[in-house]
């Protein structure tokens, strides 16, 4: 199967070489030149374990990586570092069915992508016949950086570079960052936002002067954002593997639709369950929850991207975003696989900020619905759902619930719920009206109040010391690289 950007101006390249360049050299993204067929036997699937299923989807979208070498990637990233033995794990809510993704080593979903995204990447740097160090470089508003450098720390011929903003991440999240040992992890605070570290970030992986220099140097840009599609494969695997379990529970027959939730901000999650849509998960409505910085909520409402807005730093922050990676990519899909479109669309959006989207490509969104949270109606959430039903929900899960209630979307519902409420303990203290404690404090007091144990993976978060304090403008991300990497 070949790779093609979704701005057509891009040559077509294997998977292997989608995954170790991050992006198109045209600046778009890379997508399947067509669906890979795969017949997704339900009676079947439902008895196979996440790891059966991941090798099934891997090998499917991957497929210029041979069999063991699959094999071999789906040991290493879905082993003995995640707290379930199929990697997810479920807790229901009448017709909702969370879909818990924050059982590994960082507490977040991006875990499961970036527990296989190293492994693909020198795998597929093996199969180039590169011996190119690759540089990959990381924009987080909280939990991607600390997923990237779990699963890069360490990891021969890399170096793993991630730029958060200062003000916009959580205190825990900031430890995790703040304190990762790995010898070639690099943790960079920058004072602008997420938008700034991403564009930045883009920008130096589709500069093709740079890659030259790199090249000269025997250095390699990449990614470990999701906008590289080694990180959105993996996302398809949760879907057909819970679709399957609800299945195997009884919820649900074989073949009947169900709606997704998802709470979104780079658009990768729910972009994933499209995806996993077009193998053959039969899904009726895809929920776009947004927290205030609901950019996406009114594209879906008006089918005009606008980003030109006040940036907020949420109680979500992981979804404090206003330029919505993946989105680039269903839009490339709705509008035929149309790159001229798309390439038209991005540069309004870089000149302009705001584009139109076209009637007929808007029409092809038709099973997408929108809806955003403000902040309050988070910490509403959060304490609404602990009352009423016993279960603590972190506020970007909650942004979800939210929504989910406001779209009424009715029939079974898988909810993605996407991080573990520890990681935000104070925020979900303050839902809670508890006095605001902070760090070990704040792990400490959510445990005693919910009756359940600090995850082990941030248990000693806060005696570890802190190695990275540098603070940049984001202007200075180039001049940054050059003095501690090149
Ligand atoms: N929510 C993310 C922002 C980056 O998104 P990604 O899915 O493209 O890596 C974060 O927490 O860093």
């Amino acid at each position: 199967m070949k790779y093609v950007s979704t701005r057509g101006q891009a040559p077509t390249v294997t998977a292997s070489q989608a995954i170790l360049n991050g992006i198109a050299p045209d600046g778009g993204l890379y997508v399947p030149e067509k669906w890979p067929e795969i017949t997704l036997d339900w009676s079947a699937l439902k008895t196979q374990t996440y790891a059966d299923l991941a090798t099934l989807i891997f090998d499917a979208f991957f497929d210029d990586f041979s069999v063991s070498e699959i094999d071999c990637i789906i040991e290493k990233a879905y082993g003995k570092q995640w707290q379930r033995d199929n990697v997810v794990s479920f807790h229901k809510e009448n017709n909702l069915t969370y879909l818990e993704l924050f059982h590994g080593p960082t507490l977040a979903f991006k875990d499961v992508a970036l527990q296989a995204l190293p492994h693909l990447m020198t795998a597929a740097a093996k199969k180039q016949a590169t011996s190119d160090k690759i540089i990959i470089l990381t924009a987080t508003s909280g939990d991607t950086g600390t997923a990237a450098m779990s699963g890069f720390g360490d990891v021969p011929q890399t170096e793993i570079v991630v730029f958060y903003p200062e003000e916009g991440v959580s205190a825990i999240q900031k430890q995790q960052m703040q304190t990762e040992s790995a010898d070639n992890a690099h943790v960079v605070a920058i004072t602008g936002n997420f938008d700034d570290a991403q564009k930045a970030v883009k920008t130096l992986l589709a500069d093709d002067n740079l890659a030259q220099d790199l090249k000269a140097k025997g250095l390699k840009f990449s990614s470990a954002n999701s906008i590289n599609i080694g990180r959105l494969v993996p996302q398809i695997v949760y879907y057909i593997y819970a679709y399957a379990q609800m299945i195997k529970a009884g919820e649900i027959q074989a073949g009947d639709d169900i709606n997704v939730v998802v709470p979104t901000g780079n658009f990768g999650n729910v972009l994933a369950a499209y995806y996993a849509s077009q193998i053959g998960l039969p899904v009726k409505q895809f929920v776009v929850a947004s927290n205030e910085n609901n950019v996406l909520t009114d594209f879906f409402e008006t089918g005009i991207y606008n980003r030109k807005r006040d940036f907020k730093v949420t109680n979500a922050p992981a979804m404090d975003i206003l330029v919505s990676s993946n989105l680039e990519r269903l839009l490339y899909f709705a509008s035929g696989q149309n790159g001229d479109e798309i390439q038209t669309y991005m540069t309004e959006l870089l000149e302009k900020g705001e584009y139109v989207v076209n009637a007929d490509t808007r029409a092809n969104l038709s099973k997408f619905v929108a809806k955003f949270a403000t902040q309050t109606q988070v910490s509403d959430t959060i304490k609404k759902i602990a009352d009423t039903t016993n279960y603590t929900i972190d506020p970007h899960t909650a942004v979800g619930r939210y929504v989910y209630e406001q779209t009424g979307v009715t029939g079974p519902t898988l909810i993605a719920a996407t991080a573990s409420p520890y990681k935000f303990a104070e925020t979900v203290l303050q839902a809670f009206n508890m006095a605001t404690d902070s760090g070990q404090a704040a792990l400490n007091r959510l445990s005693e109040v919910t009756g359940t144990d600090i995850p082990v993976q941030i248990a000693t978060l806060f005696n570890q010391p802190i190695r990275h304090k540098k603070l940049i403008d984001s202007k200075e991300i180039l001049a940054t690289l050059q003095h501690e990497i090149f």
